[in-house]
């Protein structure tokens, strides 16, 4: 099981119960890490694009995406970084790194909760924020729907548990008021393929 092994500015819990375990971690990752992290992989990764089917239509997925194995030897250094970091704190065998770049407040990412196929059970997801705070939404599948509003600071953790993938969506919605860009890594212990 993930164990939290060391508190930076204290954890904040925002639920744990049978439905799941959330929690979010402010000021993991210095300030000034944080903003080198951003702009070496704000210029350094090979960004894509994405379309997805929406109601019959192919509409482009709104933010761009990146991913590596956590053991590609190419895996880039802030990410190698990140990784010690995210380590350090979440005790758990990570494989691999999602990267989501969302451009301004346009970007967004639609509720929805990670694939379970995609996930090992018993191990969290963890999200390190990186540039511009956007707002997360978490809403419980079920009644009562409890709707949790979370700005996601830069150099923070959150972890989800597997169990919330069940009971809970999590999203990044758009914004009306302009916003700088803000970098997501999604880190996952992913079943080997
Ligand atoms: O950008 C975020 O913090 C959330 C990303 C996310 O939910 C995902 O990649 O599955
Ligand atoms: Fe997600």
């Amino acid at each position: 099981m993930a164990q939290f092994s060391l508190f930076a500015a204290g954890p904040q819990v925002l639920f744990d119960d049978p439905s799941g375990r959330v929690v979010y971690i402010p000021e993991v990752v210095p300030a000034d890490t944080s903003r080198a992290w951003f702009a070496q992989l704000f210029e350094g990764i090979a960004w894509r694009g994405g379309r997805r089917m929406m109601y019959e239509r192919e509409v482009d997925v709104p933010r761009l995406r990146a991913h590596f194995e956590l053991a590609d030897p190419d895996l880039p250094a802030p990410l190698h970084e990140a990784l010690a970091a995210v380590r350090a704190v979440v005790d758990a065998p990570f494989t691999s790194v999602g990267l989501n770049l969302y451009r301004d407040e346009h970007d967004s990412v639609a509720p929805h909760n990670d694939k379970l196929e995609d996930l090992v059970r018993g191990h969290p997801i963890v999200l390190l924020s990186l540039g511009a705070t956007r707002e997360m939404v978490i809403r419980a599948k079920h009644p009562p729907r409890r709707v949790l509003h979370l700005d996601l600071v830069a150099g923070s953790l959150l972890s989800m548990d597997y169990a919330s993938q069940f009971h809970y969506d999590h999203g990044i919605p758009k914004q009306r008021a302009p916003m700088g860009p803000r970098i997501s890594l999604a880190f996952r212990v992913r079943p080997p393929s």
